[in-house]
């Protein structure tokens, strides 16, 4: 996380498509939260009840936002088929009835962790630093360009696979939680799949400029830096309880 991105001259000549995708996807290999060293401590099974419950608290605050910011990047397609396959993204955390979706399942991977819903719903214990972090995502992809708001959403890259070493390490060391509190983490796994190559296929094809695919790769690194921001507020709060 020490490193800097390099000025943005945007005057070089384009870069392949295979050069481009490399060079993005080296953006969540190099500087992706599972780095982070709550996670880290996540996956070794060494974070205490309350800090987990911190996190499953912090994180549905980004959880609820995420529809939030796809309806703002929805709004800048003028494409029908675009904006029906944007459309599914907000499905898939809303649902398509009361009692579905991805924000549910949350809330209930909270009740499987001994918070209740109305605790979650409340908000009342954000943490500043989560606070920015998330309004930072959301302008983000309220102010920038299609290319850059799309390109932030790759970190989805990788997504999977923390996503597996995730419940790999709650069914090992946090038993606690009752395994069907994990569905969100399951279903993850192929939605997040699925979204990250339709998200990668738009980027390549949008990006036809060295400019642009610069752009696109300074979004990702920032939306880097917004998930490594809300785990930093999350894993600091635990040095003054
Ligand atoms: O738990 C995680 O590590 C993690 C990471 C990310 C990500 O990489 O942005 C997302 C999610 N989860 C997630 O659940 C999710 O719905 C999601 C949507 C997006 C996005 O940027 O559109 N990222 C992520």
């Amino acid at each position: 996380m020490n490193t800097v991105a390099p000025p943005s001259t945007g005057t070089g000549e384009l870069w392949s498509a295979e050069e481009f995708t490399a060079r993005l996807r080296a953006v969540p290999a190099e500087r992706y939260h599972d780095r982070h060293p709550f996670n880290v401590r996540m996956h070794e099974g060494a974070l205490s009840r309350a800090e987990l419950r911190r996190w499953i608290t912090n994180r549905f605050h980004y959880q609820r936002h995420i529809p939030v910011k796809d309806a703002l990047i929805l709004a800048k397609f003028d494409d029908p088929a675009l904006r029906r396959s944007w459309l599914r993204r907000i499905q898939d955390h809303d649902g398509l009835v009361e009692g579905e979706g991805g924000i549910e399942r949350w809330l209930r991977l909270g009740e499987a962790a001994g918070i209740d819903r109305e605790r979650l719903t409340s908000g009342a214990e954000v943490l500043p630093g989560v606070t920015l972090a998330v309004d930072g995502y959301v302008n983000f992809c309220r102010l920038r360009p299609p290319l850059e708001a799309v390109a932030s959403s790759l970190t989805e890259l990788a997504a999977p696979t923390i996503m597996r070493t995730r419940i790999d390490a709650f069914e090992r060391h946090y038993r606690w939680i009752d395994a069907d509190g994990l569905t969100y983490f399951r279903n993850r796994i192929g939605q997040g799949g699925r979204d990250s190559q339709e998200a990668l296929a738009l980027v390549l094809e949008w990006a036809d400029t060295r400019r642009g695919q610069e752009a696109a790769v300074a979004a990702l690194r920032f939306k880097c830096d917004v998930l490594w921001s809300l785990l930093d507020a999350v894993d600091r709060a635990g040095e003054s309880t």
